[in-house]
């Protein structure tokens, strides 16, 4: 079956009103493929979130770069996933790297978080990915299998959830995985969803990459069979995350 590519933006940035104003501007004006080709959701910071859903095109969506989870509030300085749902922001990231090395969030916790954030009616990215150490280790597939599992014991409908595929090693360092490394896991990824999880899941669900992708890289990525599209952090504030849209097979 044919999944829906899936590009995200995640404005790590410590940007103005008017540097915001400038991405979305571009983004306003791309030609891109159909939503029916390519979903496109952008992720500012927080305090942008309300600004930029008022300034994008409509085809494109807006999503958190996280949020809190515990019932009817937030943790101090977090945003609730329920205040997400009063902005009408419909996505939202979970799971990054550096909040499961920087915030201690364990696997159990980001499980805990993807459920309840669906269950509030968002949509989640959930991230997932190896260390350098990991993979040089080989165990690669243990850990990404590990943090998969910790989410599939709470996610009963996958429907709403993409899964992002982050190689810490490869996260801001310009060391973009080849398309083959990223291919292998994605494959076994969907494989291991198949075997635990099951077969219409593992056909359906959207497996994104992310991880130094760029102009350059993104098509050759974007055609790798388990590669559904990308998680594009430094890119995703540049004229090229059209580039990497448009990379949509
Ligand atoms: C899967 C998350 C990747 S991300 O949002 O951190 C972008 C990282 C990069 O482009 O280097």
């Amino acid at each position: 079956m044919a999944r829906k590519f899936f590009v995200g933006g995640n404005w790590k940035c410590n940007g103005t009103t008017e540097e915001v104003k400038k991405i979305v501007t571009t983004l306003n004006e791309a030609e891109v493929p159909s939503e029916d080709v390519v979903e496109v959701v952008v992720s500012p910071p927080f305090v942008f979130l309300p600004f930029v859903k008022s300034l994008l095109r409509p085809d494109f969506h807006v999503a958190a770069q996280n949020c809190w989870v515990r019932k009817g509030g937030a943790f101090t300085g977090e945003v609730s996933a329920e205040m997400l749902v009063n902005l009408g922001i419909p996505w939202v990231i979970l799971g990054h790297s550096e909040r499961r090395a920087l915030l201690n969030e364990s696997n159990e916790f980001v499980g805990d978080k993807v459920a309840y954030a669906l269950s509030q009616g968002l949509k989640v990215i959930a991230c997932i990915g190896e260390t350098l150490e990991q993979r040089e280790s080989g165990s690669t597939m243990a850990v990404v299998a590990a943090q998969t599992k910790a989410i599939a014991e709470k996610v009963t409908n996958w429907d709403n959830v993409v899964l992002a595929y982050e190689p810490v090693w490869a996260i801001g360092t310009g060391k973009v995985a080849t398309p083959a490394q990223a291919q292998e896991v994605h494959c076994e990824l969907r494989k291991w969803v198949h075997d635990n999880v099951g077969a219409e899941v593992a056909a359906k669900v959207r497996i994104i990459y992310g991880g130094s992708v760029n102009g350059a890289n993104c098509k050759e990525l974007a055609g790798q069979p388990d590669v559904d599209g990308f998680l594009v952090g430094g890119a995703s504030l540049k004229p090229e995350f059209v580039d990497i849209i448009k990379s949509a097979t």
